[in-house]
């Protein structure tokens, strides 16, 4: 479980606040979706978490350990427990898809064969095993994300963490990459952060959710709870045209009733 307590980040020179005394809870095996809009903080909380930025105030508890209060040493490791995915892949373009997956491998000094063995199972995982010889350049941006989705889990981490990760892909692309992204939490139970401001993303996929707003957090939990809610902030962006909806709520164990007809 991921535990943000009272978390402010004040960047150099940065006035309003990033972000201001946010407390958030991610259970495990949890796909948690923190809406918001251009410069709400999405990128700093995420950043947050792994501590890639580290907050102005407050802590950041992972299963109840403070990572703020880690040596670098044990932070590394700490690190090792979570990986990322980003809006524009960051894959390396001089390294083969099968090397780019194998990098948090060599880093965690896994030798060679145990590595190539690694390698060929994530990458048919993410259904790129003809690829393995391919450079990046040579992908389309779905393909693309799905090496990045491979490296990000190479290292079997307990969390995923996802910055923006289909805002650069086509709706049908990006259905399919979510589907990915649905398939690995089912399967392995990782706890999959996503940041996005994408209302389609949370309502496909997520089953919490937050919204972040000048850097506070407006409301936050499961989407099952939230949707019951009338005056959810949450609610009431999801949801616009009953009919269309329907098949979000049942999703969330609301059938019919005085909910879909107000939504
Ligand atoms: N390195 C930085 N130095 C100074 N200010 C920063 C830095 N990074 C972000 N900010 C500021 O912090 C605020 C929150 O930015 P952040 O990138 O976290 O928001 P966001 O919701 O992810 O936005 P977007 O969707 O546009 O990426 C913004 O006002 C931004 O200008």
């Amino acid at each position: 479980m991921i535990r943000l307590e009272q978390v402010s980040k004040i960047y150099a020179g940065g006035q309003p606040p990033a972000l201001d005394d946010v407390s958030l809870v991610i259970p495990d095996g949890a796909i948690y979706g923190i809406l918001g809009r251009s410069g709400a903080g999405k990128s700093t909380l995420i950043r947050c978490l792994n501590l890639l930025e580290r907050p102005t105030s407050g802590r950041v508890l992972i299963d109840d350990q403070d990572i703020t209060a880690l040596t670098p040493r044990a932070l590394r490791q700490q690190r090792q427990r979570s990986g990322m995915i980003f809006q524009h892949f960051n894959l390396l373009h001089s390294r083969t898809v099968a090397d780019n997956v194998a990098v948090p491998l060599e880093i965690a000094g896994v030798k060679r064969p145990q590595r190539q063995q690694r390698v060929s199972e994530l990458l048919e995982l993410v259904g790129l095993s003809e690829k393995a010889t391919a450079w990046p350049s040579q992908l389309s941006g779905g393909q693309q994300q799905r090496v990045g989705i491979a490296r990000a889990l190479a290292a079997r981490p307990d969390y995923l963490l996802c910055d923006e990760a289909t805002s650069a892909l086509d709706s049908e692309t990006t259905a399919s990459v979510l589907a990915l992204l649905q398939q690995i939490n089912q399967q392995f139970g990782l706890t999959i952060v996503m940041i996005t401001h994408q209302l389609e993303v949370v309502k496909s996929i997520c089953d919490h959710a937050a919204l972040l707003e000048r850097g506070r957090l407006r409301e936050s939990g499961a989407l099952s709870t939230l949707l019951r809610q009338q005056d959810s902030l949450l609610r009431n962006a999801l949801l616009h045209d009953a009919e269309s909806e329907r098949r979000f709520l049942q999703r969330h164990g609301i059938e019919g009733g005085p909910l879909c007809a107000v939504a």
